[in-house]
């Protein structure tokens, strides 16, 4: 199979190349983050936090990360001033979990009943900032497994140590596992064959993001409530896009958290996931201005046990004029036609 021609792992637009080394942290495991600088930053800024997960059944993860956050970032250590776990239309006994591990609880139906309520997981984000108070906002998935106690402060740290920042996502490495069969690379599918792509392509100063899509993503309540949310699966490219018109890159950070393991969906189902993310970029695409500058390139990445390193290859397009156009073969057909 021909290789893809890597152009040069540092091709980036100068921008986005900037903003990916000035703008990416470490926050890969809890003793890589000094929680006591924290607390004492949210406590001169007199900021509250909220933290808020998306559920639609998900009774069989959201216990755990509940019970962990609660103890770990409001019992033990005051981090987190709330925790509201938005149940959006389970059909199982998310709620119930979600309560008795220690989360607020509420049904997206019941939030803002006159505005009618919606299906999506950009709905009960949406709606997440009606039923919270915090000045900054954490969003974490509720299908995550294994050890994330680390990515709460890790969201939080950019955003309590440096007032330029007003939004943040997490980036990781991304095992897949498919009916209980896990391998250490290949998720983020929707994020690899599509949204990437697309994002190269219309803004290429995201082109930094190693995970537009990722779940887990923090901002100031200033800016999240002056932004639409996209329903359904486009929510997370939406908020990007949006935010980068809003604060610009600069106002943009990203955070290595390690590694993020969840409960994979079926290739239809991401298919699906693809549609809404495309959707909601076409619905934005008129407002981009991708620079020639750095046109026809894919940057992508790959860890190396220490960072994410950078990696682009050129997808230009590169195309042939109709054969019935090429004299050569207007003067072959002639002599056929004899
Ligand atoms: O209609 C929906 C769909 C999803 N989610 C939540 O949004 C998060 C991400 O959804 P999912 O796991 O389905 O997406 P994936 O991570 O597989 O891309 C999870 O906490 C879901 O419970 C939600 O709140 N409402
Ligand atoms: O990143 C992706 O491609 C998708 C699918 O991930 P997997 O291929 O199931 O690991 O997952 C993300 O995308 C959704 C749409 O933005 C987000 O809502 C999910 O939180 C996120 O997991």
């Amino acid at each position: 199979m021909r290789s893809p021609i890597v152009v040069d792992s540092e091709a980036m637009r100068p921008d986005a190349r900037a903003w990916f080394h000035g703008r990416t942290t470490s926050a890969r495991a809890l003793d890589a983050i000094d929680v006591d600088e924290l607390i004492a930053a949210k406590r001169r800024s007199g900021s509250r936090v909220s933290v808020v997960l998306p559920a639609r059944d998900e009774e069989a993860t959201v216990g755990l990360l509940v019970a962990d956050i609660a103890e770990r970032w409001m019992r033990r250590v005051h981090l987190v001033d709330e925790l509201v776990v938005v149940d959006s239309d389970s059909t199982d006994a998310t709620a119930e979990v979600a309560r008795a591990a220690g989360a607020d609880v509420v049904a997206t139906a019941d939030v803002l009943p006159a505005h009618g309520s919606r299906p999506g997981k950009g709905e009960a984000l949406w709606k997440s900032l009606a039923v919270t108070t915090g000045d900054l906002v954490v969003f974490l998935d509720s299908d995550l497994k294994g050890d994330v106690s680390h990515y709460v402060p890790g969201l939080l740290g950019p955003l309590l140590t440096d007032p330029h920042v007003q939004y943040v996502k997490g980036c990781y490495t991304r095992p897949l596992e498919i009916d209980g069969v896990s391998v250490p690379s290949g998720g983020g599918r929707v994020t690899e064959l599509a949204a990437r792509p697309l994002l190269n392509a219309l803004w290429p100063e995201l082109a930094g993001f190693v995970q537009p899509l990722g779940g887990e993503y923090a901002g100031r309540r200033t800016v999240l409530e002056q932004v639409p949310f996209a329903g359904a699966y486009g929510v997370e490219i939406g908020l990007l896009v949006d935010l980068l018109d809003l604060v610009g890159l600069g106002g943009l950070a990203q955070v290595d958290l390690g590694v993020r393991r969840h409960t994979s969906q079926s290739q239809e189902a991401l298919g699906a996931m693809a549609g809404q993310v495309v959707s909601t970029v076409l619905a934005r695409a008129s407002r981009a201005e991708p620079s020639l500058a750095a046109g026809g390139l894919l940057t992508q990445f790959r860890h190396d046990g220490g960072r994410f390193v950078p990696r682009s290859t050129a997808v230009a397009l590169d195309e042939r004029p109709p054969m019935a156009t090429v004299p050569e073969y207007q003067a072959r057909a002639a002599i056929l036609a004899g």
